[in-house]
């Protein structure tokens, strides 16, 4: 049996990727492809085969694809998704910049078509890892802070990766505010963005692919956690494991981890 899959933003940097594994992977098949903004809807203008239907407008798909996997923009990733549970395909979503309101909408979505999906801000092992140790090491040393690491094109910030740590963190970190009380900036933010307490800073420099430190202080010491994806094939494994697995959901997961 084949499984028809469409790849949304297959014209990105992770939608190519994406593109590639399902091309390579046994038991599915690239039926259809999306972006917006193109130019040709032809398949051969993106080297792709002649049965594979490119779309540019949400409005415009028809498709028998039974999963949908998306890499656009966050401003794209909410329509995308409720296309895609609307029309009973199985979202399996890497765009980052759903809002936790959207996530819950989306999930009562899922649930009320009986549609299993997958939402993962990071499919890479190492991010994986590192907001579980991260939540375990909060119990521990409540004060932190988190800065991430991503090339100069990222889109949005912080990354939805350095967002879900700081949720993660905030589930066990004892409320509390931390640093000097009397604390003034005397440059705009540069203490980075507050999520509960927790600071977040994101840097945005050529060269980089992605990345996360996650830093804790306590009386005389500190542990620090890091993952460093060099290349985008780190992300594919997870993306795999969500192709593999999402068909036999019956609810809208978030988070890799809850699927491994
Ligand atoms: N979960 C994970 O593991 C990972 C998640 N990401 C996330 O994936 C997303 C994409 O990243 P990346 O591939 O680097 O971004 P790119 O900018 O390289 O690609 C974005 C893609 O989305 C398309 N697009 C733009 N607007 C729309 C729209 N309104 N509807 C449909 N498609 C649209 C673009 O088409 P066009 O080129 O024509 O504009 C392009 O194909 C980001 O949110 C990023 O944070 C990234 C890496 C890993
Ligand atoms: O835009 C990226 O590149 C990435 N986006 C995701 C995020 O925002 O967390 C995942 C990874 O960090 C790469």
């Amino acid at each position: 049996m084949t499984t028809k899959v469409l790849v949304a933003g297959f014209t990105g940097a992770m939608g190519q990727k994406a593109v590639n594994l399902v091309n390579e992977s046994d038991g599915f098949v690239l039926t259809a492809v999306f972006a917006a903004g193109l130019t040709s809807t032809t398949p051969a203008d993106y080297d792709l085969p002649a049965n594979v239907a490119v779309f540019s407008s949400l409005a415009d798909i028809e498709t028998d694809a039974e999963i949908w996997i998306d890499f656009t923009l966050p401003s794209a990733v909410y329509a995308d998704t409720t296309f895609a549970i609307e029309h009973g395909i199985h979202p399996v979503i890497g765009t980052t910049g759903l809002t936790d309101d959207q996530e819950t909408e989306l999930q009562a979505l899922s649930k009320e078509k009986g549609l299993g999906g997958i939402i993962a801000p990071n499919f890479g092992m190492s991010a994986v890892l590192l907001m579980k140790f991260a939540k375990e090491a909060a119990a521990y040393f409540p004060d932190v802070e988190i800065i991430e690491m991503h090339h100069g094109d990222k889109a949005d910030a912080p990354s939805g990766t350095a967002l879900s740590t700081a949720k993660l963190i905030d589930e066990v970190r004892p409320a509390h505010k931390q640093g000097n009380e009397n604390e003034t900036e005397t440059l705009a933010n540069v203490r980075g963005g507050d999520y509960n307490g927790i600071r977040i800073h994101a840097v945005r420099l050529p060269g980089y692919l992605a990345h996360e430190q996650v830093l804790f202080g306590g009386p005389g010491e500190a542990l620090t956690i890091r993952q460093d994806s060099f290349d985008r094939s780190s992300f594919m494994t997870g993306v795999k494991v969500a192709i593999d697995k999402v068909s036999g959901l019956s609810e809208l997961v978030i988070g890799l981890e809850n699927v491994l």
